[in-house]
């Protein structure tokens, strides 16, 4: 593969990226990075969206004229019906269909159950980062997302 280094400018680091990372005028998406007790919150599909049934983080397509931070409280309603803070950018990455994602660390009450909008989600789950690199049914971004906290790439505060 043709790699190349490109210069992060939110988080001012030097990322390894192949020649299909972003480019201007394809889609862009944004999930939320959502912790409670050291788990990370994880959506399942529901059967009648892309990627039918299968695991990834809440989130969606960043309409025209939204910020990331708007579309992240937009999507967190639509799908989960929750309230979320967006509190910093923790990654970006590109999907192999050529979508960016902006990966958000998000706040939630600590008290807040999620209620799944069934015609996007069909459940949610508290997941640590083992049972999300051994889950067959997860879309790959997000075993990539783990690797690259343990690349030291994305960083947390939280040990996961
Ligand atoms: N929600 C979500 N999307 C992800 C993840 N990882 C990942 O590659 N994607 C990709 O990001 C893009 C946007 O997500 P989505 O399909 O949930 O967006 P959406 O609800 O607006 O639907 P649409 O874009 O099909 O209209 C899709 O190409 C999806 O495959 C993830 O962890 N969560």
């Amino acid at each position: 593969m043709n790699l190349r280094l490109w210069t992060n400018p939110i988080l001012g680091k030097s990322t390894r990226m192949s020649d299909n990372m972003p480019r201007i005028g394809k889609k862009r998406g944004v999930v939320g990075v959502i912790f409670r007790e050291e788990k990370l919150l994880i959506i399942r599909r529901s059967l009648t969206v892309t990627a039918p049934g299968k695991l990834c983080l809440p989130g969606g397509t960043i309409e025209k004229g939204e910020s990331e931070q708007f579309a992240l409280v937009r999507e967190m309603q639509e799908e989960l019906a929750i309230d979320v803070e967006p509190i910093r950018l923790l990654w970006r990455s590109v999907t192999p269909w050529g979508t960016t994602l902006a990966w958000w660390l998000s706040a939630l009450e600590p008290d807040v159950l999620p209620v799944p909008n069934p015609a996007e989600v069909s459940e949610y789950h508290w997941m640590d980062s083992r049972e999300i690199c051994n889950a067959r049914e997860m879309l790959p971004s997000l075993p990539e997302f783990i690797q690259a906290i343990r690349a030291e790439e994305v960083r947390l505060d939280i040990a996961f």
